[in-house]
């Protein structure tokens, strides 16, 4: 009987008593995104009424959380997110969930120096192998830096979870485990890929344009990557490579259309790098002990002077608005919370860093309210309380479905004319006459 058997059995326990030694007052880490932790999460919330001022540090929710049902009113437990989901939202539209701002790269140097203690990091893993090793599966993030801060590290083991290559820090071994809790077979989050629509299509067509064979390929989440993926998968671009934070079900498409090759990478040659995965079943079973992934932790995906040594890395992502002067924000509408910086930050500047490499913020022109009004996401200024994800030092290239400008190094009236001619035709008069008013529309516009 091999030693980590031996060792598994003396810390194998219930989740009851795995949570039992919680205590009122604690800071506890909650695995997220697919990781999310269906055992731990229900015998913690059974512990509700007993429990006082616990800090859970979450977000990128792809499970609703039984602490949360528990405690609508937040009276027991604080949920404290590092960025929001679509359900972290609804939390926080209930009062329920607060946001930290960082970039995504940031997060374990956050934990490492910025909080004082960590009393119990949760964790779901796969099955422990013979070596003694729990994989983390689809997320690296932030999991090894949560790992060496915590007094206390409890793991839920999933059956279904994929067994996951990586660089580094993809797995926890069996020594630096306190207590192991069996969750059976609780299935992955699976997460379809946003619908995609004409304009998506036609944003993605501007970016397609712009790609070389063996680019080094972000993508950000939502419909427009996604479109982007599709007609990249349907291109007849060759040897491209990934260096991205999330991977998604787009991926495999391009991969098993034969796009990705990753024999151009300066780092991590023939390996899509990410560092965390989330989608439906065929994502899951692409990662499953597949060595041309690599998971990797956030600090290395996001980490702008790795990401950037890849020659030609080319990041996608998406913004909710921008003004005239090229101040993104892609996280708030107004002081609300939608989302949060995430790594968008972080892979502008990797891409424009990177030799060849290009940085595209895409965006319909338009949005359309409940109501059925359209508004312009090109504005004169920011509505007011939102918050800058990318400075206009920043911005390179910003694309709608009316084009593609490129904003470096361009003058404040060269700005302003470039963004109207992405606008949508109804809102450019307008928006001329507030240039002008904020004085940097110059005389000879057109
Ligand atoms: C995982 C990765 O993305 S890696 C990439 C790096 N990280 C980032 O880019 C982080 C920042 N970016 C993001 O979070 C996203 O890309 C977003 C939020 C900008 C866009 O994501 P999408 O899923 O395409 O957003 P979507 O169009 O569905 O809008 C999100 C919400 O904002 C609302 N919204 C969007 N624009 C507006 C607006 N102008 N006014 C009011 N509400 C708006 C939508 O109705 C939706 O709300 P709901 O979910 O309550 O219906
Ligand atoms: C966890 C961060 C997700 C994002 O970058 O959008």
């Amino acid at each position: 009987m091999s030693t980590w058997v031996e060792e598994y059995r003396k810390k194998l326990t219930t989740p009851d008593k795995a949570v039992g030694i919680v205590k009122s007052g604690d800071w506890i880490i909650y695995s997220y995104a697919a990781n999310t932790l269906p055992v731990l999460d229900m015998a913690l919330a059974q512990r509700t009424p007993e429990l006082h001022d616990i800090q859970l540090l979450a977000g990128v929710s792809m499970r609703p959380h039984a602490v949360v049902k528990a405690d609508p009113r937040g009276e027991h437990f604080t949920w404290d997110c590092v960025h929001f989901s679509v359900i972290d939202r609804k939390y926080y539209e209930m009062g329920r969930a607060f946001y930290i701002p960082l970039r995504y790269s940031e997060v374990p140097r956050y934990i490492a120096e910025n909080i004082s203690r960590i009393d119990v990091f949760m964790v779901q893993v796969s099955p422990m192998d013979q070596h003694g090793n729990f994989n983390f599966g689809p997320t690296i993030s932030h999991y090894p830096a949560a790992a060496a801060k915590a007094r206390t590290v409890i793991v839920e083991v999933n059956e279904d979870m994929p067994i996951a290559h990586g660089g580094y820090g993809n797995y926890i071994h069996i020594s630096d485990v306190d207590y192991i809790v069996e969750g059976g077979h609780t299935g992955m989050p699976q997460i379809p890929s946003a619908p995609v629509t004409d304009v998506d299509q036609k944003i993605a067509q501007y970016v397609l344009d712009d790609l070389r064979d063996g680019d080094c390929i972000q993508l950000g989440i939502g419909a427009m990557p996604n479109a982007l993926g599709q007609m990249i998968a349907a291109s007849d671009l060759k040897d491209l490579g990934v260096h991205t934070e999330m991977l998604v079900d787009s991926y495999v498409d391009m991969w098993e259309a034969g796009r990705i090759s990753g024999r151009k990478k300066q780092i991590d040659k023939g390996r899509m790098v990410y560092t965390f995965a989330g989608g439906t079943q065929k994502l899951y079973d692409f990662i499953n002990n597949n060595p041309q992934v690599a998971g990797y932790p956030v600090d290395y995906t996001n980490d702008r002077f790795i990401a950037s040594r890849n020659d030609n890395l080319v990041s996608i992502n998406n913004a909710l608005e921008i003004d005239l002067s090229g101040q993104v924000c892609s996280e708030t509408i107004g002081p609300r919370m939608i989302s949060g910086a995430g790594g968008q930050l972080d892979f502008v500047d990797a891409a424009y860093n990177s030799k060849g490499g290009r940085s595209f913020i895409c965006m319909e022109s338009t949005f359309t309210d409940a109501e059925g009004k359209k508004h312009s996401r090109i504005r004169p200024l920011l509505t007011e309380g939102a918050v800058v994800t990318d400075t206009r030092p920043m911005v390179q290239y910003v694309v709608t479905e009316h084009g593609k400008a490129n904003l470096k190094g361009a003058t404040t009236w060269q700005r302003a004319e470039r963004l109207i001619s992405l606008a949508h035709p109804d809102f450019r008069e307008e928006l001329i006459q507030e240039a002008e008013k904020l004085k940097i529309w110059r005389k000879s516009n057109k």
